[in-house]
C-alpha cells in the first residue's frame, strides 16, 4: 500500500508549556502528524518548506532506506538542503515494523519543533509476541525557549555559550514552565493557556496499554516512569527485547521503546506519568496525566510527583542497558568475528579558540556537497579524501582527566568501509574539559541496525572486554548510550549501500563536530534523484 502525506513546515507561535514561542511545525503541529504504516508499505511525503529564511531536511529515524540512501533526509550527507518555498518528495519503504521518529536534520531545527513518530504494523494476519488490548504512541522532548538561531550562534562563537538546561520537558508535546519565574517582565508566559494542559493518557481499569515511548531531546537523558505502575519492556528500537520488568524506563535521545503497562491500582484516582532529566544536574522535569476512566481527566492525583532516580547514578542506568537482550525466538545472531574495529574516543576539545567535540581528535564539519552526491559524480575535491583515525593513543590517553592538549582538528573526512565487511565499533567516553565530569553520549546509525555487543565502565580493553562480548543473544539497535566514564561496543554489516551519518544525536553536540560519516558500497547505489541535488558542487545539476 502506498501512504502520502501532504505536509508543510512553517512558523507558528506555540506555547506548549505556557511559554509563547515560534515553534517549526508541520500543518499547524508539534509533534507534527503521526505516521502509521504496515510492514512493506510505500510512504510518500510531499513536503513543502514554508519557513522564509531556513533550509530544511527530514530524517526518518531509524528506517534503514534500503534501496533508497537518497531518501534519508541528512542534509549534507545523502541531500541538499530544501530550499524556502521549494516542494520535496520523500519515497520509500517501512521495511520493518516497529516503533520509529522522524525529526529536522538540518542544522538544530529538530529543538524548534520539527519531529513525530513513525508507528509501522505488523503485516495484516500476523501477530506480536505479546499481548495487549491498545496501542500508544507517545514522543518526550525538551525544550528551549530561545530560538535555534540564537542557541546555535552561541555554540559557534569564539564567547561559548552553551545551550544550558531546558526550560521544560515535553510529554506528546506538553510541559509547564514555572510562569512565575518571569514573573510580569513578559506577557508571553500564561499558565492558564490550554495548550499547556498536561497530556493525559486515559486507561480502562483492567486494560493493557502498549506505550510506544521515544525520545527526541536536544540534551536530556530522561527517567520516565508511571507512579505506582509497572513496565514490561518489549520493543527496542524496533527489535522485539526479552521482557523484563521496570518501575522506571531511562530512554535517550533517538531511541525508542515499547513498554506494556496494565491498569491494574486503584481506578478511583489519577496517577502521574513523570520524566525526569538525568545525567545532568538540572532541576526541570515534565509530567502527564494517567487517567483512569471514569476519573475526570483534569483532577490532579493525590500525591506529589515521584521523585525520581537520583541524577548522577551511573549504575542502574548501566543495569537497564545489560538488561535489554533480544527476544529468545527473534534472536539474530551477530557473526562471531569482525573485520575492522574502529575505536572511537569522544573528547570535548577546542579548535582554533572555538568549543568543539570530536572522535579521535577529528570534530566533523559537513560539507556543502552531500557525500552520497560527492562520491556518484566524482567530486571527490569536495571534501578530505584522507581516511580518519580508526583508534586513538591507548596507552598514554588519560580518559578520567580533560584531555592534556584539548586541541583538535576539524576535517570531513569519511570512513569508507568495504562492502559487506563485519565492523565493530567501540564508543570510548571520556572526561569532558571540565574536571571531574562525563556526560552520557547516545550514538545513532543511520542506514542500519547494529547489534549492541557489550558496555562497561572505564577504558575498552581490546583483550579481556572483547572476550566479554555477548555474541548470543544481543539485541539490535540503532541508536545506544555510552555511558559516562566508559564504553559501548557495536556491530553491523556494511550490506546497505549508500553513505550514512553516525552521530551522537545530542542535537548541539553533533552541531558540535561529533559525528563521523560512513561510505559502503556507493558504487552499487543507482543513478541518484536530481531532486536531492542544487546545492555546493551540484549546482545545476538540479533538473525540476
Ligand atoms: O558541550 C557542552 O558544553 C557544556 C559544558 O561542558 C560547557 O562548559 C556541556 O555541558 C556540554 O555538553
Amino acid at each position: 500500500r502506498v501512504r502520502r502525506y501532504k505536509w508543510e513546515v512553517k512558523y507558528e507561535l506555540k506555547s506548549p508549556d505556557c511559554y509563547k514561542k515560534l515553534a517549526i511545525t508541520i500543518n499547524g503541529r508539534s509533534p507534527g502528524p503521526s505516521i502509521v504504516a504496515r510492514q512493506g508499505d510505500t510512504i510518500i511525503v510531499e513536503l513543502k518548506n514554508g519557513l522564509f529564511t531556513e533550509n530544511v531536511a527530514i530524517h526518518w529515524h531509524g528506517i534503514r532506506q534500503i534501496k533508497t540512501p537518497w531518501m534519508d533526509g541528512t542534509e549534507g550527507v545523502t541531500q541538499c538542503p530544501i530550499l524556502p518555498s521549494d516542494t520535496f518528495v520523500y519515497k520509500f519503504v517501512v521495511d520493518r515494523p516497529g516503533t520509529y521518529l522522524y525529526h529536522a536534520h538540518y542544522g538544530m531545527q529538530r529543538e524548534a519543533g520539527l519531529y513525530g513518530s513513525i508507528r509501522v504494523l505488523l503485516k495484516e494476519g500476523e501477530s506480536e509476541p505479546f499481548r495487549y488490548d491498545y496501542d500508544r504512541s507517545i514522543i518526550l522532548n525538551d525544550w528551549y525557549h530561545k530560538s535555534t538561531h540564537e542557541l546555535s550562534l552561541g555554540l559557534t562563537s569564539i564567547n561559548f555559550a552553551w545551550i544550558n538546561e531546558p526550560q521544560s520537558i515535553l510529554i506528546q508535546g506538553r510541559g509547564k514552565f514555572d510562569c512565575n519565574t518571569v514573573g510580569t517582565t513578559t506577557t508571553l508566559c500564561n499558565a492558564s493557556n490550554p495548550e499547556c494542559a498536561p497530556y493525559t493518557m486515559t486507561v480502562v481499569p483492567g486494560k493493557t496499554y502498549r506505550l510506544r515511548i521515544g525520545s527526541l531531546t536536544a540534551l536530556s537523558a530522561l527517567s520516565f516512569e508511571i507512579e505506582g505502575h509497572n513496565m514490561t519492556v518489549v520493543e527496542a528500537d524496533g527489535h522485539y527485547v526479552e521482557p523484563f520488568i521496570i518501575t522506571n524506563l531511562f530512554i535517550y535521545s533517538g531511541e525508542t521503546y515499547s513498554v506494556l503497562v496494565t491498569a491494574d491500582q486503584d481506578p478511583s484516582r489519577n496517577y502521574w506519568a513523570s520524566a525526569k532529566i538525568v545525567s545532568r544536574n538540572s532541576t526541570t522535569n515534565g509530567f502527564a496525566i494517567f487517567n483512569y476512566y471514569p476519573t475526570h481527566p483534569r483532577r490532579d492525583p493525590p500525591t506529589i510527583l515521584p521523585p525520581g532516580p537520583h541524577w548522577d547514578d551511573v549504575a542502574p542506568r548501566l543495569a537497564q542497558s545489560y538488561a535489554i537482550k533480544a527476544r529468545r525466538g527473534f534472536i539474530y545472531p551477530p557473526p562471531q568475528k569482525s573485520d575492522r574495529t574502529i575505536v572511537m574516543l569522544n573528547t570535548q576539545n577546542t579548535v582554533g579558540g572555538y568549543r568543539r567535540w570530536s572522535v579521535n581528535n577529528v570534530s566533523f564539519n559537513m560539507p556543502h556537497t552531500p557525500y552520497l552526491i560527492a562520491y556518484k559524480h566524482n567530486l571527490l575535491h569536495a571534501f578530505d579524501q584522507r581516511q580518519p583515525p580508526d583508534g586513538y593513543d591507548f596507552v598514554g590517553y588519560n580518559i578520567f582527566a580533560p584531555p592534556p592538549n584539548p586541541n583538535a582538528t576539524i576535517s570531513n573526512a569519511a570512513y569508507r568501509l568495504e562492502f559487506n565487511t563485519i565492523v565493530d565499533i567501540v564508543l570510548q567516553n571520556a572526561n569532558t574539559m571540565n574536571a571531574k565530569n562525563s556526560e552520557t553520549h547516545p550514538w545513532h546509525l543511520h542506514g542500519h541496525d547494529f547489534w549492541v555487543l557489550g558496555y562497561g565502565l572505564g577504558k575498552f580493553d581490546a583483550g579481556k572486554d572483547s572476550e566479554r562480548f555477548n555474541l548470543v543473544d544481543p539485541i539490535m539497535k540503532n541508536t545506544v548510550a555510552v555511558h559516562p566514564f566508559g564504553w559501548t561496543a557495536l556491530r553491523f554489516r556494511a550490506d546497505n549501500p549508500g553513505v550514512w551519518a553516525f552521530h551522537c544525536h545530542i542535537e548541539s553536540h553533533f552541531f558540535m563536530g561529533m559525528g563521523v560519516v560512513f561510505e559502503e558500497g556507493v558504487e552499487r547505489v543507482g543513478e541518484l534523484p536530481s531532486s536531492i541535488m542544487g546545492c555546493g558542487d551540484t549546482k545545476g545539476f538540479y533538473k525540476p
